[in-house]
């Protein structure tokens, strides 16, 4: 797997159109499932109230964590229907393409998308805006100095911040965005490894529509994670029910992670004596003196926990800790990366252009039957007043990747540009092509 955000999870699953290999079983009105394993039976839970024969198998994806939850299988099928309506747009306007240029070309794009959707829109409500330009600011073009690899910190503690972020109830929604009677809320243990749900549950759009219209669980210090995660956890390698708490913190003193205060010091931060130097980050009181009596001295923190119980920085959704840990990463990803969709000779201005249209919102309502979203579907809106028809949210026109064929033979890509639509500029395909 690589460290680059690329949209790696779609890998391996090909088919000879340069389409990602679907379910050729099950159906959601029409639109596409991810594949069964090829391992059966599979470790996945079955419905109860079903013989032996109906069972669902769990998913495959590039991914062998796409099956965990069933809210983590839609976003790795919304990502498959994506690439595969992709795929085949190009397909229509190149119809000289090869299977592999449509497949390159499709991922390609999908991997850009992956890089802006997390960058612009997911990144900044995570970390704030202060810490979003202290740590990231403007692009400013490939680094080849810098190692974009994933750090043993942000891996095994810091993004991790998004354990406590997780409800420990799952919402299927109608298309008024209304409770269903015929699809309960679920308990978060309910849908671990239960692709069944999904399939027979409603498919994509309620579930969807469910994580559009709730909010993410606010981590508040007194309730860091939910008892579904610390109580009921289920992964395929363990029979019995885990802690998704203590496998955080025993990761990282098996990775040897140095701790809390010596990454503060890393960042910049203050170090932290006393439980009164604690205090000036976390507010709760009861907590300090909690986190004091089990560690005694606040060097002793493990880091996941103690990033994860600072105060938040305005307008974020971490403390200082996290916020630079993620930040610091993320422009490492970025900046690394030769193939950074904003880094030159990667895609056409005109390219670039027509990708920054494009949202998660726009990709939901290319490939469900919902109609209603948010315009920034990481922003949190009530319905109707916050959501717009899916025909007013804006996206990319293919049309930046159409080639123009002269005599029989292809050579120019065609540019549209942005501000002033025409005249068309026309550069050759030899220096725009990079799949
Ligand atoms: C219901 C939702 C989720 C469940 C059940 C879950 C469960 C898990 C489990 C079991 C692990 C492996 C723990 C270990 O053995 O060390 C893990 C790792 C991890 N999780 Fe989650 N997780 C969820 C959501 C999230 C979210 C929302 C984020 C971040 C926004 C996140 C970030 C991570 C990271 C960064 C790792 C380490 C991955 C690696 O090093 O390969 N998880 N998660």
């Amino acid at each position: 797997m690589t460290h680059y955000p690329k949209g790696w999870i779609l890998r391996n699953l090909t088919s000879e159109e340069g389409l990602l290999r679907v379910n050729n079983k099950h159906h959601d009105n029409g639109q596409e499932y991810l594949p069964f394993t090829d391992r059966v039976p599979s470790p996945c839970a079955q419905d109860s109230n079903v013989s032996e024969d109906e069972r669902i198998e769990c998913f495959m994806a590039g991914d062998s964590r796409s099956s965990e939850v069933i809210s983590l299988t839609a976003m790795h099928t919304l990502w498959l229907r994506e690439h595969n309506r992709l795929a085949r747009a190009l397909k229509t306007i190149n119809s000289h393409w090869s299977a592999e240029t449509v497949y390159q070309e499709a991922r390609k794009i999908v991997g850009a998308l992956h890089q802006i959707i997390t960058l612009r829109d997911y990144i900044p409500k995570i970390i704030g805006p202060d810490a979003f330009n202290q740590y990231i600011g403007l692009y400013k073009g490939y680094d080849p100095t810098v190692n974009p690899t994933v750090s043993n910190i942000f891996a095994t503690a810091a993004f991790r911040f998004g354990h406590a972020t997780i409800q420990p109830i799952v919402r299927r929604l109608n298309a008024q965005y209304l409770d269903d009677p015929e699809l309960p809320h679920l308990q978060l243990h309910e849908v671990f490894f239960s692709p069944w749900r999904l399939i027979k549950e409603g498919g994509l759009d309620p579930l969807i529509r469910g994580l559009l219209a709730h909010p993410a669980k606010l981590q508040v210090q007194g309730q860091l994670m939910n008892e579904e995660l610390t109580d009921k956890l289920f992964v395929l390698s363990n029979n019995g029910s885990l802690d998704l708490a203590s496998l955080n913190l025993q990761r990282g003193r098996d990775h040897g992670l140095p701790g809390y205060n010596d990454w503060r010091e890393f960042c910049g931060l203050p170090e932290l004596e006393t439980q009164t130097d604690l205090n000036t980050i976390i507010a709760n009181q009861k907590i300090t003196e909690k986190i004091m009596e089990l560690y005694h001295n606040p060097s002793n923190i493990d880091v996941w926990l103690g990033g994860l119980v600072e105060d938040f920085l305005p307008g974020a959704r971490t403390g200082p800790l996290f916020a630079c840990l993620i930040g610091k990463q993320m422009k490492a990803l970025r900046d690394g990366d030769r193939f950074w969709w904003e880094n030159d000779n990667v895609f056409t201005e005109a390219q670039k252009n027509e990708l920054k249209k494009h949202s998660l919102s726009r990709v939901i309502c290319d490939n469900t039957g919902i109609s209603d979203v948010p315009v920034d579907a990481f922003q949190l809106g009530k319905f109707p007043q916050d959501f717009k028809h899916c025909s007013n949210i804006d996206g990319m026109n293919l049309e930046a990747w159409q080639e123009i064929f002269q005599e029989g033979k292809v050579i120019f890509t065609r540019i549209v540009s942005q501000t002033c639509g025409i005249p068309h500029k026309f550069l050759s395909s030899n220096e725009q092509l990079n799949s």
